[in-house]
């Protein structure tokens, strides 16, 4: 599904990510994790098209699309949800849901798409593929309020909507659970779980809670200063002597 060769990818002097090799086979939960500023952001931005490498090459099933734009990489099956949130206040979750559809409409600008494509023959379609979103991830009491006046973890749960109503193959999480209640992030461990089960995709995810990304994930891959550590079953990596270092240098950073 996913394949990233030997990634590297600078700001100034600075190595964000140096000669990364990443796989995601299709079905798979890979987590990626590291301490902060270890890369793990940087590469999903490099996948999705915000910032191509400087070097390596970046292949969607078998397609290198190595410095493509953004909305070509989304049409591909590519969807992704952001660290920190980006929902559109004033808009309901089931407006910012409907965002989410945009890849597959014809129209280019937002707005138009939000409130013009609504009646073209895509229609029943777009509704269809909209409300079973809605359904599956258990929105419906909250489609019509504002975004804004939602409790973090239903605000995370209306971003992870608006990417499954692009009908990802790829699904891209960016922290989904930071700063969850532990009821919150069980419903989400579970809907991650079932968005691979029910909907196929394949899921890259990047996350703090340890305990989260040893339930879930298939395999781990760990990044350290955009150098990739480790790479295999989550007990494996878990045990593993660079990766306790990595993260005990984090902690001594800390204090
Ligand atoms: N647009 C940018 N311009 C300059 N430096 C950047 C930019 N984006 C990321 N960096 C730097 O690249 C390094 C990797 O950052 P990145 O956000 O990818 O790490 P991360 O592992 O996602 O961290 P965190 O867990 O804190 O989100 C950091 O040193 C960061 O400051």
């Amino acid at each position: 599904m996913l394949q990233c060769q030997q990634i590297h990818r600078s700001f100034g002097g600075l190595k964000a990510l140096s000669a990364v090799d990443l796989s995601v086979e299709a079905g798979e939960i890979v987590g990626l994790i590291g301490p902060n500023g270890s890369g793990k952001t940087t590469l999903t931005n490099v996948v999705t098209g915000f910032y191509p490498p400087q070097e390596g090459r970046v292949l969607l099933s078998g397609q290198d699309v190595t410095g493509w734009r953004p909305h070509r990489v989304a049409r591909l099956g590519v969807a992704r949800t952001f660290q920190n949130l980006a929902l559109f206040r004033g808009l309901s979750a089931l407006e910012n849901i409907l965002l989410g559809r945009h890849v597959h409409t014809r129209a280019g600008v937002l707005s138009a798409a939000l409130y013009w494509w609504w009646g073209r023959t895509e229609e029943t379609r777009q509704r269809r593929v909209v409300e079973e979103v809605i359904d599956f991830l258990q929105l419906e009491a909250v489609r019509d309020e504002p975004v804004e006046l939602l409790p973090l973890g239903l605000q995370k749960r209306v971003e992870l909507a608006r990417a499954l109503a692009a009908e990802p193959r790829l699904l891209i999480l960016d922290e989904p659970m930071a700063g969850m209640n532990q009821e919150e992030k069980e419903y989400m461990a579970r809907f991650i779980l079932d968005t691979r089960e029910e909907r196929g995709a394949a899921i890259l995810l990047i996350e703090h809670h340890m305990d989260v990304v040893m339930g879930v994930c298939d395999r781990v891959a760990v990044l350290d200063h955009g150098v990739k550590i480790a790479d295999g079953p989550p007990p494996r990596v878990g045990g593993a002597p660079a990766v306790i270092a990595a993260y005990l240098g984090e902690a001594d950073h800390a204090s």
